[in-house]
This record gives structure tokens, C-alpha cells and sequence, in this order.
């Protein structure tokens, strides 16, 4: 094995003509690294031509625009794009003519070609597939479109082939789809110019095995290709990548094998380990820019049985790692998460992380039956309200201001005649430009609130509306007793305000770890729904051929200053575990 040198997230390295492999671990800052390092190879390389240009390959296209906006004038000289865009450009779109099926028709109908997209298994399609497949004796349709709905191009010993996702997806009741049968379904798209995703990479990797002067032409046009997030590429992609570097193309890849989290669509974590190519150059970056060091020493026992140690920077915050155990209401442990941010200080954004889409949702349905709910069967109209103000509340730190007075216009609701209407008092009118300018004021005021006002309580906030509003004269209905007055007393501004989700923030809080890949927050909460994920932190085994462990690390490897875990019940022994790993429990507030 080739020895690794490590370096640092802004520096420049030297041997340009080399391959190399940069593997970083989260937070080491890979995309600055990269920007860096091709604006070396622009001013530096003396075998870029002006045709020919640095290809960038990022995984999604709103990486690649970030690396773009920060390339600023340089982008003229480097295409970045995803791996699927990039061979689409350059090989398929200009080249799929030249395939051609067994009785020598054109694979691909090119005239109606027209960049690439789903494969949609609709009852026409099935129909005709059974037809030119001749087994129009299974009848169970659905289970056929989720096997057609669901191939992959695997490259196997005897070459590039189509199988199902998962070999059960081929049986159907008592029958089996024969695997040859499938490339008849993809035929039938691409006489109608349609090729799928996935169909990019291996029209690509057909082009060039079957005329290898493309690969001479494409390492002219592009004598570097960058890729990042090389640890979720599959073995077609790693194929055409080696090619493209024994025709001249200098490759370098860069990505961390603990996140590799993307074997469903065929990634291999392996394979990044694994990567070679003839004297390349395998570097590290040791440094995490994001976490502070607490979770950074956390993160490098989940990492335990891979070689990179990560080291936190100077100054980076020490908050301990957290953990909680949460019963069967879901939206607790929410609250509890918000109660220890708010005890921390930490105002800034968060995020909610769960495995699967179903807790994701369960975590959503739980977060709207959250205390604004308890508000609303208190007293409807004083919620409506109060969200207004505090939604105005959110928008003015944010810097919105013009959002924010829109926001206290609509809570100074009135009938068609301009009265107002509760929880103001009866009978007060008010014009629609009075109201602007109520609301401008009730702005500046909101605006003045120092951060210790929202430990007060939401009875407290609602006596301060009233004293302001009174002064123009105005009049809410005090709170003066009853319900509303228990729960006014003891909910607290800031829960309330912490709960608060405007629109636009409502489906980002809580997301799946793969949605929040490449993201950070200033706080995280990781929701675990099983024990077995609990006992993955205690014995975390990163190298697994399953990404469970590493799609924990990319979770857990998000936050900045506050990590928090929420669990199912624990037995004592599994709570000794996390102690003895320096989990800290959370007590909570109640509990004091
Ligand atoms: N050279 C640098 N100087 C200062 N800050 C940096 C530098 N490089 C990165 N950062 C900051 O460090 C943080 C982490 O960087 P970034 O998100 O690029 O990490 P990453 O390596 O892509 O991590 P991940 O693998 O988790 O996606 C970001 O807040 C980024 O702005």
C-alpha cells in the first residue's frame, strides 16, 4: 500500500501530473480543498489547451452549482457536472447512434432523444412487454412494475448486464421473470427516445469498450476530471474512470469511506477504499472544521477500525454528546431536545434526523401535535394570534422585516365592517392603513426584545401586547383565569417560538440522514427507533459491507456544537455502555 500524506484543508499540492486520492473525513472541508486545488492545476498545468477544459464531477447538481458560484471567472475553464450529465454530453448524446441491436437496427431511437428520465412501468408498457416477452401468464401486475420499476446495470464477470434490484424482485407468485426478458422493457423506451438515469452509464461504458477512440478524444477534451464524493460512486462509474486514465486523463478522487451510504443504488464502500491507478497519490485531511470536540472524539470511536483519526480545530466548542430515552409520545423527545438547545443557549438551526422515510413522517405527524396544538384546544382564537406575532417574531430576527409586518396585519384580523375581531374586545374599529402603521410599530417593538424576554412566560408576552396595544388605544380580553390561564402561566415564550415553523422551514427540520448529507447544524437530534441502532454506537463497525454504521456517522457527523440521541428504553446495562463511551444523559427540566 502506498504511504498517505496528510495535508491541510487549504493547501495546494504540488504533483499535478499525478493520480491522487484525497480521502477526508466529515467537516475537513473537501469541497474548499477541491475549489483550491483546481485553481493550482488552472494556474500551474502547462497541458491545458484552449479546448480543452478540467472536468469537476460532483453527486448532485446543487453541489455542483456551489462549486461553480465559488469558481467565480473561472468557470469558463472547468465542467462541473454530475457524473450522469457529464457522459450524457460527452459520449451518449453524440455517440448512441453507433450501438446497435443483435438484427444491426440502432438501439436508440436519436431523433427523439432527449436528455434522460424515469422509466415508468404503466399498464401499456407492462402490456407490451409481456407481449415481446411471452409471458403474459403472470398476472400479477404490480409485483411486474416493481421489478420492472426497480433494475440495475451490474458489471459481472462476463460483462455489463441488467438485473432487478433485489433477486426476490424477479419472482412472481409461482413464476420468475426471466432476467434476459429485461432488456426487452428497456428496448421498448428507447425505440421512443426515452433512456433512463442509470441507461446513461451503460450506454457510456458500452461506447468506449466498443470504440475506444472515444476514451482518446475525451482525455484530450478533459486532461483532469475531479470527482468528489467518490465514496458513493458504483463500480460502472469506477470502470469508466479507469479507462479515462489510461488514455492520458489525470483522475483524482476525493471522499470519505465512513459515509459511503448509498450501496442500495449500488456504491461500495470497498471500492473507494480499494481504488488505485498506477503511481497515484493517496493524501489525507485530518483536520474537522464543523464539530466541536466532543463530538469529534465521539465520531472517532464510531470510526474506530479505519485509519483516519480526525483532530478538531482550535476553539472548537466542548459540548458533550447527549442522549436521551423517550416513551411512546414521540413529540417528548422533540421538546426535550428543544429544552436542552434553549438550556445550552443554542438558538441558531437544527435538525431532526431519523433511517426511513416512516419515521420521518411519524416525526412530522408528532411535531404538529405539539404544543401549538395544546394552544389551539385551549383557546383557537388567542393561538391564532399569538403564532402571528411570534411567526413576525422569527421574521425579524431573520432580517424579513417586510414579511414580518404582512405577518402582524393578518393578526390584527377584522369582519368585512373593520371591527376587529377576538381576542380583541368587541367593537373596535380599525382601517386598513391604521393597521399598517399598528403594525410597523408593534415591529419596532418586537425588534427590541432582548433574548432573556422569551424565558417569560406566554402570559407575560400576552400582558405586553396588551399594555402596547392599549396605548393605541386598543383592548385585548385579559387573561384573567380558567384554562387558558393555567397553560398562559406555564409555557414558556420560547418553547413556544422554538416550535414555531414557518412555512418554508417545515419540511427541512426533520429529514432522512441521506437527505442531509453533506449539510451542518448548529444542533442535531438523532432519533433512533431500535435498539440495534443504539448498540451500533456502542459497537460501531464502519467497514460492514451494510452502511447501518456509516449512515449513523453521516448523522451523527452533521452537527456543529450540539449532538443529542434520542433512544427507545434502555436496560442499565446498554445506559452503562453509553456512559462508558462519555454519552451524557439528559435530565430533564421536570426531573429537576
Ligand atoms: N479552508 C477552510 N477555511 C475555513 N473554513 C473552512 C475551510 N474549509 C471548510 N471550511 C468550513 O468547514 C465546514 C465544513 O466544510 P465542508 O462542509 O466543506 O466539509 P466536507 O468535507 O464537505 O464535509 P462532509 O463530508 O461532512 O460533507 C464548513 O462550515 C466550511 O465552510
Amino acid at each position: 500500500m502506498n504511504k498517505i500524506k496528510v495535508i491541510a484543508s487549504d493547501e495546494e499540492i504540488p504533483e499535478l501530473k499525478n493520480h491522487f486520492k484525497v480521502i477526508a473525513g466529515p467537516g475537513a472541508g473537501k469541497t474548499h480543498w477541491l475549489i483550491t486545488h483546481i485553481q493550482n492545476v488552472l494556474k500551474n498545468a502547462n497541458n491545458l489547451t484552449s479546448t480543452s477544459k478540467i472536468a469537476c464531477i460532483t453527486y448532485t447538481t446543487v453541489a455542483g452549482e456551489e462549486i461553480q458560484k465559488r469558481l467565480g471567472s473561472d468557470q469558463s475553464k472547468v465542467e462541473v457536472s454530475t457524473i450522469h450529465s457529464f457522459l450524457y454530453a460527452n459520449i451518449v448524446k453524440p455517440y448512441v447512434h453507433l450501438l446497435k441491436d443483435e438484427d444491426n437496427n440502432v438501439l436508440v431511437n436519436v431523433e427523439r432523444l432527449d436528455g434522460h428520465d424515469e422509466n415508468i412501468a404503466t399498464s401499456g408498457k407492462i402490456y407490451s412487454w409481456q407481449q415481446a416477452a411471452g409471458n403474459s401468464y403472470i398476472k400479477d401486475k404490480q409485483k411486474i412494475k416493481e421489478c420492472l420499476e426497480k433494475l440495475d446495470w451490474k458489471i459481472e464477470e462476463d460483462g455489463i448486464c441488467l438485473k432487478p434490484r433485489k433477486p426476490y424482485l424477479s419472482k412472481v407468485g409461482r413464476y420468475s421473470i426471466r432476467i434476459d426478458d429485461l432488456i426487452l422493457y428497456k428496448q421498448l423506451f428507447w425505440k421512443e427516445g426515452i433512456i433512463h438515469h442509470e441507461d446513461v452509464l451503460y450506454f457510456a461504458y458500452k461506447l468506449l469498450e466498443e470504440y475506444p477512440m472515444l476514451l482518446d478524444h475525451l482525455s484530450s477534451k478533459y486532461p483532469y476530471i475531479f470527482l468528489d464524493e467518490f465514496q458513493d460512486t458504483s463500480p460502472i462509474q469506477t470502470e469508466i474512470i479507469k479507462k479515462m486514465s489510461v488514455t492520458g486523463t489525470v483522475i483524482g478522487v476525493i471522499g470519505d469511506p465512513a459515509q459511503s451510504i448509498y450501496k442500495f443504488q449500488g456504491a461500495s464502500h470497498q471500492e473507494f477504499i480499494s481504488f488505485s491507478l498506477p503511481n497515484h497519490i493517496t493524501y489525507s485531511i485530518e483536520k474537522n472544521r464543523r464539530c466541536g470536540s466532543k463530538i469529534i472524539e465521539f465520531l472517532n470511536h464510531i470510526r474506530s477500525g479505519d485509519e483516519l483519526r480526525q483532530k478538531p480545530i482550535a476553539g472548537a466548542a466542548e459540548t458533550e454528546v447527549h442522549f436521551y430515552e423517550y416513551n411512546n409520545n414521540t413529540y417528548d423527545h422533540i421538546i426535550t431536545f428543544h429544552e436542552l438547545r434553549s438550556r445550552l443557549g443554542l438558538v441558531n438551526d437544527y435538525c431532526i434526523l431519523a433511517r426511513n422515510n416512516d419515521t420521518v413522517r411519524q416525526l412530522r405527524n408528532a411535531e404538529s401535535m405539539d404544543i401549538w396544538s395544546a394552544f389551539d384546544e385551549v383557546d383557537s382564537d388567542r393561538e391564532k394570534f399569538i403564532k402571528r406575532i411570534l411567526s413576525a417574531c422569527k421574521l425579524v430576527r431573520d432580517g424579513r422585516q417586510e414579511l414580518a409586518v404582512k405577518e402582524i396585519i393578518k393578526a390584527l384580523k377584522t369582519e368585512n365592517g373593520g371591527l376587529l375581531k377576538p381576542p380583541f374586545q368587541d367593537k373596535q374599529y380599525i382601517s386598513l392603513m391604521f393597521k399598517r402603521s399598528l403594525a410597523v410599530d408593534l415591529i419596532e417593538q418586537i425588534g427590541s426584545w432582548k433574548e432573556n424576554f422569551f424565558d417569560n412566560s406566554l402570559c407575560d408576552l400576552y400582558e405586553t401586547l396588551y399594555d402596547s396595544l392599549k396605548q393605541k388605544n386598543y383592548l385585548l380580553k385579559k387573561i384573567s383565569r380558567g384554562r387558558i390561564k393555567e397553560f398562559a402561566d406555564s409555557t414558556s415564550i420560547k418553547l413556544l417560538l422554538d416550535n414555531l415553523i414557518l412555512p418554508e422551514e417545515k419540511l427541512s427540520e426533520i429529514r432522512t440522514i441521506h437527505k442531509a448529507k453533506g449539510m451542518e447544524f448548529e444542533s442535531v437530534l438523532l432519533y433512533l427507533s431500535s435498539i440495534e441502532d443504539v448498540e451500533k454506537l456502542i459497537s460501531p463497525d464502519i467497514d460492514s459491507e451494510e452502511d447501518d454504521t456509516r449512515i449513523l456517522y453521516v448523522a451523527l457527523s452533521r452537527a456543529k456544537t450540539l449532538l443529542c440521541i434520542a433512544c427507545p428504553s434502555l436496560d442499565a446495562n446498554i445506559r452503562a455502555e453509553l456512559s462508558s463511551i462519555k454519552l451524557i444523559p439528559v435530565i430533564n427540566m421536570g426531573d429537576h
